[in-house]
């Protein structure tokens, strides 16, 4: 890459200002040049996560494993892909969707990997590719959309993109595992219409399974429900026995959990969702199960219960602890009204059923965990519908009744327990070992956010889902309803009094659906090893109350015509782009309106997870870098300018150049495409004359400014570090003029230096792919930094025109850059790439840096090296809230451990 116009500017000298820089637009034209580093590899790629990329068979093992195994990464035949649960009203569907393409290594990937000595799946007996699982439902009585369904994904066969189908091979021998009635029920239909055999799983052994999958490998499964308020549990691997499991489904099981395959139905109960479902369609004539449950949320129960207060002439009978209003007979009053069923309202008539029903639930499972000693009840099956007004009944039950002993929890992934356990019981995945870290759930927009007739997973295809949010946009379809939530109630004498969440509308079916996102395999994650407490870890700085959440739906909301300007312009600014730009501005306003209702929907949600979000929905509609252009500026700007720098920081002695390169860093960390105020910045200059005026404003002590300290830890001359992981953040001067330095002066000390970059763009940030040209170039310059690339096999080839200027340094650690496993703004350390995490091993520096990955996450985390923090915080609010500052305010924390 050559230095344009830019090489004309003069140093960016470090006391005084001088000269013209490159005039920095904050209109990208989208019609740049190729990005500075090739993004072939990425293009393909969707999600804030890379894909496994095990290609080519390999021996993977260590000298420790006896039985090293060969991964034949790219051999699919054995991989199993659908599984079923065929229910007495509702069919589930899990299906695994292997990634479509398998990303080629580039040389630094393959020369880091080696050098890194990776083995990914080297303790597995099986092969597990990278992938995603979705979860898709069907009434029963519609079993014809649900064949249809498998049969247009060709789901039986390995779906579209299998060896199988593309042989046109005839699927006589595929076996699909299956449990619930239905397995038995439609064996011979699924033969006759996909020639398939189902083969039969018990249903109990599956819903056990299930449910012990999720409790183990998702993060956020597992919520309270009480009073209106949810809240999620982490249920710790390590003690999730004994529990008992109660599926409501359309009857009850109640089975008693011991442990993985242990397990005893204890009890069940006839009285259960199709009860509801049953009994309210024959008194209301509701048409489907979710017209019944929105009456509910109209109705009121008094007019057809008898309550402790209509008996004893409505008083309390307190000496019991009953309150007036505590149902003492369902359905009681009407014996003596008089009444027609015609009389009645509907709602009433919902709303009396649904309480009896979840009360009744509540309480013979509360029966049941105290007959065998357990505090914890989890609920599952589809009658629960992630409603919020029958999880607070039956929650309110387990209270009342067990005194506050026993706590009833429910599951977002409810419904599919035993489709997954079905799913789970193919041998040959090896899914089983999966824990959380490998597992990434995504939500993306499709289909199943509204729901409507459509079931299923998101749109694949870009242009069905733009027309799709181009008809929802035009319809004005309400995307969400609000989440029914009163004020805490009064539990009054701690009778059954009514529960407090009951609003006006239900969410639609398949936006409750939403809570269940697609869950993305990346065997490849890790979580960072240098981590102090992974349990305890929490990368969100700041809890998104509802509060923090409005303030960052409005900055991001406001941030957005800008954001799909740029996205539109990286992508030549074809109508097409066009089109997409507003199906993304739609897709990521609709995905903000939800959280705003529910910021819990998606699991436990903080700002990190939101501005993934972003990035996310952006590459849903294929936009994979909006910045691209005005990183390539910024950057080619940058180099221009860093062999004045490198001479001006070369002629320090070491103590002030150390200052000035820390100063260096925070200065240029202004170049921050995500910050509105920094945006408003760009339109004031050059990018020299910004970072020159950044540099000038380098005012210590600085907001938190642990530098004496790092210094004198970093000089000591008998203690020297040996490996230094460096978290870079942003394109163009961050990197250019701040981290880069940096990272050269390590070397000079004879540290070895790994940068660490972001797997997939996400504003401005440098990729780990971009990331070697920029070493490169900046090479050129410097021997330093070009001797320890060579040795990092950063550049393999001899370049020719070196100024070799380090013919004296006798710097042969090497620099490296790996990939932190993230396509965000933001990192969260218990999902890292393997290749970090290898890398990390030996680390006993963690440099941090930027807002997103110090501040918005990690400020608080706790590493087992030492660990500098350095960003500059470009927001005001987010100054006020931790530092008690300012915007520019800049922080430098160091943290040693000892
Ligand atoms: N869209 C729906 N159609 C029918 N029933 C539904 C629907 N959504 C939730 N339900 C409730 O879920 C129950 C079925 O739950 P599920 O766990 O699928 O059990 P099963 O395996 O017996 O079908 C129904 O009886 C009903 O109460
Ligand atoms: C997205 C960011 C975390 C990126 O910051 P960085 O990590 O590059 O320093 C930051 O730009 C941010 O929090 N922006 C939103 C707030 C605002 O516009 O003020
Ligand atoms: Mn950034």
């Amino acid at each position: 890459m050559a230095a344009n116009n830019s090489s004309e500017a003069p140093i960016p000298p470090l006391e005084e200002a001088g000269g013209e820089g490159v005039k920095h637009e904050a209109e990208a034209d989208g019609k740049g040049k190729a990005p500075a580093a090739s993004t072939t590899t990425m293009l393909h790629r969707s999600g804030s996560r890379p894909q496994l990329d095990l290609s080519g068979a390999a021996i993977h093992g260590t000298l420790e494993d006896r039985n090293p195994t060969i991964l034949l990464p790219n051999q699919s035949d054995d991989i199993s892909h659908l599984a079923l649960d065929i229910g007495g009203s509702l069919i589930k569907l899990v299906y695994f969707s292997r990634h479509a393409d398998q990303s080629t290594e580039d040389k630094r990937k393959l020369s880091t990997k080696k050098r890194l000595e990776i083995f990914t799946g080297a303790r597995r007996s099986y092969p597990v590719l990278g992938g995603r699982l979705h979860f898709v439902k069907f009434e029963t009585g519609k079993l014809n959309e649900c064949l249809d369904f498998i049969s247009s994904k060709q789901l039986h066969r390995g779906g579209v993109d299998s060896p199988s189908w593309r042989s046109g091979a005839q699927p006589d021998n595929i076996v699909i595992k299956a449990t619930g009635g239905g397995a038995y029920k439609y064996a011979d239909l699924f033969k006759e219409r996909l020639g398939v055999s189902l083969e039969k799983e018990d249903e109990m052994d599956c819903l056990v399974a299930g449910s012990n999958f999720l409790l183990k490998a998702i993060r956020h499964e597992a919520f309270t429900h009480m009073d209106g308020q949810k809240e999620y549990v982490q249920i710790d691997q390590n003690d999730m026995f004994p529990y008992l499991l109660v599926n409501v489904g359309s009857g009850v099981s109640i089975i008693k959990v011991d442990g993985h395959g242990k397990f005893q139905r204890v009890s069940g109960t006839n009285v259960g969702g199709g009860t509801y479902w049953g009994l309210g369609r024959l008194m209301t004539e509701c048409k489907s199960f979710d017209e019944l449950l929105e009456l509910s949320q109209r109705g009121d129960n008094s007019t057809i219960d008898m309550l402790v207060g209509d008996i004893y002439g409505g008083l309390d009978y307190s000496k019991i602890g009953l309150s007036a209003s505590t149902i003492a007979s369902s359905f009681g009053k009407t014996i003596s009204d008089n009444k027609e069923l015609s009389e009645y309202r509907p709602e009433d008539i919902s709303l009396s059923l649904l309480r009896m029903i979840s009360y009744n639930i509540g309480q013979i499972s509360y029966l049941n965990a105290l007959r065998y000693g357990l505090k914890r009840i989890l609920f599952g099956g589809f009658f629960i519908r992630g409603h919020a007004y029958t999880m607070d009944t039956i929650s309110f039950a387990v209270h009342f009744w067990s005194k506050g002993e026993a706590k009833a929890m429910f599951l977002r992934h409810e419904g599919f327990l035993g489709a997954l356990g079905a799913f789970m019981s193919y041998e040959k995945h090896g899914l089983d070992d999966l824990s959380a870290h490998h597992l990434v759930e995504r939500f993306p927009m499709g289909a199943p956010y509204v729901g409507g007739k459509i079931h299923g997973p998101p749109l694949g295809d870009l242009n069905e889902k733009i027309s799709w949010m181009e008809k929802f946009v035009q319809k004005g379809t309400q995307i969400t309803a609000p989440v029914p939530m009163g004020a805490p109630a009064t539990t009054g004498m701690g009778g059954f009094e009514r529960p407090t969440s009951k609003g006006d509308i239900l969410r639609s079916d398949a936006s409750a659906a939403l809570n269940v996102g697609v869950l993305h395999l990346v065997p490849s994650l890790d979580v960072f090893p240098l981590l102090e407490d992974p349990k305890t870890y929490e990368p969100n700085t700041i809890d998104l109350d509802h509060n923090e959440f409005k303030y960052w739906f409005t900055v991001l909301s406001d941030h957005l015509p800008d954001l799909v300007e740029k996205a539109v312009a990286s992508e030549g600014g074809t109508d097409d782009a066009k089109r997409r730009g507003d199906a993304f501005a739609h897709a990521f306003s609709a995905h903000l309106a939800r959280l705003m209702e529910e910021p819990a929907a998606y699991g436990k949600f903080g700002l990190a997870n939101l501005l993934e979000l972003r990035e996310e929905c952006l590459r849903e509609f294929q936009f994979f870098d909006a910045y691209v252009s005005i990183k390539q500026r910024e950057n080619e700007a940058s180099l221009a300018v860093l062999p004045d720098l490198l001479m001006e920081l070369d002629s320090m002695d070491e103590e002030a150049r150390l200052l000035a390169l820390i100063e260096g860093v925070l200065a240029a960390n202004i170049f921050d495409w995500g910050s509105k105020a920094c945006v408003d910045l760009y339109h004031q200059g050059t990018i020299i004359e910004i970072y020159r005026m950044s540099r000038k404003k380098m005012q210590r002590p600085w907001r938190i400014d642990d530098f004496d300290m790092f210094k004198k830890r970093m000089l000591k001359k008998d203690q020297p570090y040996k490996k230094a992981l460096i978290s870079v953040d942003n394109s163009g001067a961050d990197v250019v003029l701040g981290m880069l330095p940096l990272a050269r002066e390590f070397l000079r000390h004879g540290i070895e230096v790994v940068l660490v970059a972001n797997s997939l763009p996400a504003l401005n940030d440098i990729t780990a792919n971009e990331l070697p040209e920029i070493v490169a170039e900046a090479a050129k310059h410097c021997g330093i930094l070009r001797k320890a690339a060579e040795a990092g096999g950063l550049i393999v080839d001899a370049m020719a025109g070196i100024q070799d200027d380090a013919k004296d340094e006798p710097v042969s650690v090497p620099l490296m850059v790996v990939e932190n496993g993230c396509g965000s703004p933001c990192i969260d350390f218990r999902q890292v790439s393997s290749e970090l995490a290898a890398a990390a091993k030996d680390a006993d520096l963690l440099i941090l840096e930027g807002m997103g990955r110090a501040l918005h996450t990690n400020l608080n985390a706790r590493f087992k090296c030492d660990a500098l923090k350095l960003a500059m915080v470009k927001n005001q609010r987010l100054a006020e809230k931790l530092f008690n500052g300012n915007i520019y305010d800049c922080i430098c924390k160091f943290e040693p451990v000892s």
